[in-house]
């Protein structure tokens, strides 16, 4: 057994201080007469995917929002997704929209998400958006990456100037935080590698990260030898086994970082606060 050495970086409180400014402009909104709304949508009868929805649905009700939602069946057509997202794209009493990942394989997600409107994309990942990202202008963000940004800057963990490598390139985490912590702010303005396990020697750049940002999908694939001694690691890559969350950063990390998000409740509870913020976003863009 290893001993822990590294400060934890749990994101609840990070996911608390967001959700309180979430709060305050959805109060905001109501006082004004404005019911802020975040549909979603699922397609199938997937356990965990239903388990997220209402995870979703309960923060949304606690939260304020309206959260209308549509169930389709496993054997629903692309037609049939498409006429829900049309509908909801339509309804001015909807702001935000999110389609539930994975979809059944007879459906191509990316087809759907681009038929969204891309002001109501809470995921902040249609095409359109992280064209928007690349070319510095404003729109909703991906909510991973915007976690993570948030959590560095929550714990006042230097980013700008400093190396920041990132194992993973998807469009889901990798790809987009490198464009965000690339950006000339001063939360990020990072020199950043991204690099990934088509490198054979890939090691050899998560060695040098003063912040090392796992979003691989590959459990266990970060290990204390892949660390520099002192390093900020954060776990974004996650696998499921079933209900089991499976990291890509092996818990012996702790004994060479400097500082780490822990197992569970590091970058999950970010991502949703974000999914959050992009929906009262786009509540505030209708009425202003
Ligand atoms: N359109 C769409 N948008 C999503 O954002 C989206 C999606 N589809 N499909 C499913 C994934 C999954 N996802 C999670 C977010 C937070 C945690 C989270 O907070 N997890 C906790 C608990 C982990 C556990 O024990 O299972 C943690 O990381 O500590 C997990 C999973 C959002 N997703």
């Amino acid at each position: 057994m290893s001993t822990t050495t590294a400060v934890l970086l749990p994101g609840a409180p990070v996911a608390e201080q967001i959700l309180a400014d979430v709060a305050d402009r959805v109060a905001a909104l109501r006082a004004r007469g404005v019911v802020p709304s975040l549909a979603t949508i699922l397609v199938g009868d997937d356990d965990a995917s239903a388990g997220y929805i209402r995870i979703k649905q309960r923060q949304a009700a606690e939260l304020g929002f309206a959260s209308p939602h549509e169930h389709l069946p496993a054997d629903a057509t692309q037609e049939d997704l498409h006429a829900v997202i049309d509908r909801f794209n339509a309804d001015p009493d909807v702001h935000g929209l999110l389609i539930q990942y994975p979809t059944p394989r007879h459906i191509d997600y990316d087809t759907a998400l681009q038929r969204v409107d891309p002001d109501m994309d809470v995921d902040g990942m249609h095409p359109l958006n992280l064209g928007r990202l690349a070319a510095g202008m404003p729109g909703p963000l991906p909510c991973t990456p915007a976690g993570i940004e948030a959590l560095l800057a929550h714990y006042e963990i230097p980013v700008s100037g400093r190396e920041v490598v990132i194992l993973g390139r998807g469009a889901t985490l990798g790809r987009p935080l490198a464009m965000l912590l690339s950006q000339k702010r001063p939360t990020a303005n990072a020199a950043v590698t991204v690099v990934h396990t088509g490198v054979a020697d890939w090691p050899r750049y998560t060695q040098r990260a003063d912040i090392l940002i796992a979003a691989a999908g590959v459990p266990g694939i970060i290990q204390p030898e892949h660390v520099k001694p002192g390093a900020v690691v954060i776990g974004g890559g996650v696998r499921y086994s079933g209900r089991r969350l499976l990291p890509d950063v092996d818990e012996s990390c702790a004994a060479v970082a400097g500082a780490i998000t822990p197992r569970v409740g590091g970058v999950g509870p970010t991502t949703v606060a974000m999914l959050f913020r992009n929906a009262v976003t786009a509540a505030e863009r209708r009425f202003t």
